[in-house]
Formats: C-alpha cells, sequence, structure tokens
C-alpha cells in the first residue's frame, strides 16, 4: 500500500454537501464524475496528497443508497493506493481477507479499483486503487 488516497463519504445531497466541505475545506471541488457501473455521482477535493471523495447515489440498487438507507450519510470507505492492484489483490486473497470483485474494475478519477469486504477488515469498507497509466 502506497498511501491513503482518499476517504469516501456517502452524501444524499452532492451539491449541498459540496458547498458544505468547500466552507469546510477552504478549497473547491477539482472534479465531478459520475461512475454508471456504481451508480454514483462523485466529487473530489484534494488535501495535499489525500482526497476527500462525496458519492451520491444515481439509482436505488445503489451500493450508497444502500448505505444511507440503512446508516445515514457519513464515511463510507477508505482507499488505498497500491503500485499493482492484481498483485495486492492476490496477495490478500492468499491473506485470507474477502474481496468483493474478482478483477479490478474501472473507478473514478482515471483508477482500477476493488473492495475488500468490511468484515475483512474491522467493519471498514476498504478500496485499493491503481492509476490507470
Ligand atoms: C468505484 C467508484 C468510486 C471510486 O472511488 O472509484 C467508489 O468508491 S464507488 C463506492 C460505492 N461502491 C461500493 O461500495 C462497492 C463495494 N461495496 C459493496 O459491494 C457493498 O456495499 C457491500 C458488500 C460492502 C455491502 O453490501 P450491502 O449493503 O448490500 O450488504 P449488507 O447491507 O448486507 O452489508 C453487509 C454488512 O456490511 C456492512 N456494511 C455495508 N456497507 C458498509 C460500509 N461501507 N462500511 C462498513 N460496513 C458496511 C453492513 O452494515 C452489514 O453489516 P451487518 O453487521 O451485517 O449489519
Ligand atoms: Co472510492
Amino acid at each position: 500500500m502506497k498511501n491513503v488516497e482518499h476517504i469516501g463519504i456517502a452524501v444524499s445531497d452532492l451539491s449541498a454537501a459540496e458547498k458544505l466541505y468547500s466552507a469546510l475545506l477552504n478549497t473547491i471541488p477539482y472534479k465531478r464524475e459520475a461512475v454508471e457501473s456504481e451508480q454514483v455521482t462523485t466529487s473530489f477535493f484534494k488535501i495535499n496528497q489525500t482526497k476527500i471523495e462525496l458519492l451520491e447515489a444515481t439509482g436505488p440498487d445503489s451500493a450508497i443508497a444502500r448505505f444511507i438507507e440503512k446508516k445515514g450519510e457519513g464515511i463510507h470507505h477508505i482507499a488505498f493506493e497500491v503500485e499493482d492492484i492484481v498483485a495486492e489483490m492476490e496477495r490478500l486473497r492468499n491473506a485470507g481477507f474477502t474481496l468483493l470483485n474478482e478483477t479490478p474494475k474501472r473507478g473514478a478519477d482515471n483508477k482500477l479499483v476493488c473492495f475488500v469486504h468490511p468484515k475483512s477488515a474491522n467493519g471498514v469498507l476498504i478500496e485499493l486503487c491503481q492509476e490507470i497509466r
């Protein structure tokens, strides 16, 4: 793992959350991006080497919609940057972690991503992301 790439926060109203986090962080989002496969729209703030990713569901089957329904708005996941996501997935599988996708999938912000089940990580949803070079 190289660094904490972003912290994902589930929000019900992305525009309202962007205004709030712009005031809180004293900066504005550097990008908004829809990820249709995840039924989310994301908005990214950059704070030096780490980012905040706000996520709003765009459909009822979205993981974000289910999360907010069950737990309300809040921290949804922690994403770590990795050099080689395929090798990291293999390492984690061999170490007994439950992965939520067999192969890396296209994420936001020009990344390949995969997720580790929260039950494998003390109740925290973990995302691995590798820059698409
Ligand atoms: C990829 C685009 C973007 C990016 O950065 O590039 C993103 O980050 S997209 C983020 C949204 N997508 C995902 O989260 C995909 C991976 N997530 C999943 O596959 C599901 O959300 C899953 C399996 C984590 C939970 O699925 P579901 O909610 O349908 O199942 P349950 O409600 O039965 O939950 C099982 C168990 O896990 C607990 N849970 C659920 N979500 C979280 C969470 N975010 N953090 C911690 N714990 C979570 C839930 O409470 C259940 O626990 P239990 O004790 O049984 O109540
Ligand atoms: Co994420």
